[in-house]
């Protein structure tokens, strides 16, 4: 193959359990290019027997691998219509970096494991291209979070030598990393993005999102319930951190609620969290940052962004589309590079991120 030529493929299914966002990207560019785009939804049977995952019994390591070949079959799915649709061949790419599907994520500093489903060794057979998988065990295994790996790559695209910026991802979970003009990189998890917003969403309207936060500007913030919810220790836990369903869920949500509420308010009190957890954390950690650039799902909606921009006002906060680089693709487009950067022998962690004992290699490579 023309190395020179050849594409990567970055496919990412995360923690909002929406779907699967599949890239396909050219590193031989400067800055590295976009080309294509392919959207696979999640059905309402995968979304809850992914999240049946999260109760323990019932044979749960036979359904976790059986939805590791269900989840490499939909990778395959989206792979093709990605290269079908722009006419691109399975030749003409180097490698997939698959993400995987989080179904637990336990780093516990250095002694715990982080499980993203997906069986790589099917989504080869079945695509004939080599992919990279498991990229977060490396770094636990090291002594990190094994999360967030995307400053990396966000570094590449957006450091700057005269501004501070943070980039805020917001997905299921949010996440910041803060780029200085000296090339110091930091980030970590912030607290939730969209999924306690969606869970709340789907039991009380039926529908996945709050489009553009209407529902929830429809409600009032309760206070009370937002102090407690505040008051959970991830919060004030300091950096480097990492999260996910374990700690974010409706059963801690529910733990807080009288019955009494109604629920566009409980709503609106949902958005403001997400908003206060990545307000709190730029002003705590990043205070001196003056651009901040929005980047996930929850950039798309107008409610949470106008709440984000009124927590961090007299800083300019803006989408990172600004920059040429869509909002909704930048994570699948980061493990397009991941993987390259594997392939190349080119460890790609940061250790002042996860709190590593060192950059490693990471993801394990399954030859096509
Ligand atoms: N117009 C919109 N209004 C409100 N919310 C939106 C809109 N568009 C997308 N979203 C939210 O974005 C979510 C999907 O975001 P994204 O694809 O970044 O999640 P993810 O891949 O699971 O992220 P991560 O891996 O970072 O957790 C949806 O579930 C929804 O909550
Ligand atoms: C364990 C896991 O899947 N973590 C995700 C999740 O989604 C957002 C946040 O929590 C981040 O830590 C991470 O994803 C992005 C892609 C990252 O590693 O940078």
């Amino acid at each position: 193959m023309d190395l020179k030529t050849a594409y990567y493929i970055g496919i990412m299914s995360g923690t909002s359990l929406d779907g699967i966002d599949a890239v396909l990207a050219d590193f031989n560019s400067s800055p590295p290019s976009l080309l294509h785009t392919f959207y696979l939804p999640y059905d309402g049977e995968l979304r809850s027997r992914l999240l049946d995952l999260n109760r323990s019994g019932n044979d749960e390591l036979h359904r976790a691998a059986m939805l590791g070949n269900e989840l490499a079959r939909r990778y395959a799915e989206a792979v093709t219509g990605l290269l079908h649709g722009y006419g691109v061949k399975p030749q003409e790419v180097i490698a997939i970096g698959c993400h995987g599907q989080t179904v637990r994520h336990c780093p516990e500093s250095g002694r715990g494991y982080t499980i993203q489903l997906c069986n790589p060794a099917l989504l080869v057979e079945l695509t004939g291209i080599t992919v990279v998988a498991d990229f977060r065990s490396r770094d636990i295994a090291a002594g990190g979070q094994g999360a967030p790996l995307v400053p990396a790559f966000h570094q590449i695209l957006f450091k700057d030598s005269q501004v501070h910026r943070v980039i805020t991802n917001i997905g299921g979970i949010s996440n910041l990393t803060s780029l200085m003009p000296n090339g110091e990189v930091a980030g970590f998890d912030c607290g939730p993005g969209n999924l306690i917003m969606d869970a709340w969403c789907l039991r009380h309207t039926g529908k996945p999102y709050d489009e553009n936060g209407a529902w929830a500007d429809s409600g009032k913030i309760i206070p009370e319930l937002l102090e407690k919810l505040l008051g959970l220790q991830f919060f004030s836990l300091s950096p480097p951190k990492s999260t996910g369903r374990e700690v974010f869920n409706l059963a801690w949500l529910e733990s807080y609620l009288s019955g009494d509420e109604k629920p566009a308010d409980v709503q609106a009190t949902l958005l403001q969290l997400t908003v206060t957890g990545i307000a709190q954390a730029v002003l705590t950690y990043f205070p001196d940052a003056a651009e901040i650039y929005l980047c996930g799902g929850g950039a798309r909606n107008a409610a949470l962004v106008a709440q984000l921009r009124m927590a961090l006002s007299g800083r300019k906060v803006e989408l990172t589309d600004r920059f040429g680089v869509d909002a909704d693709w930048l994570e699948a487009f980061a493990f397009a590079w991941l993987a390259r950067q594997v392939i190349l022998g080119v460890p790609s962690s940061l250790p002042a991120v996860t709190g590593a004992r060192g950059a490693r290699l990471l993801g394990a490579i399954y030859p096509g």
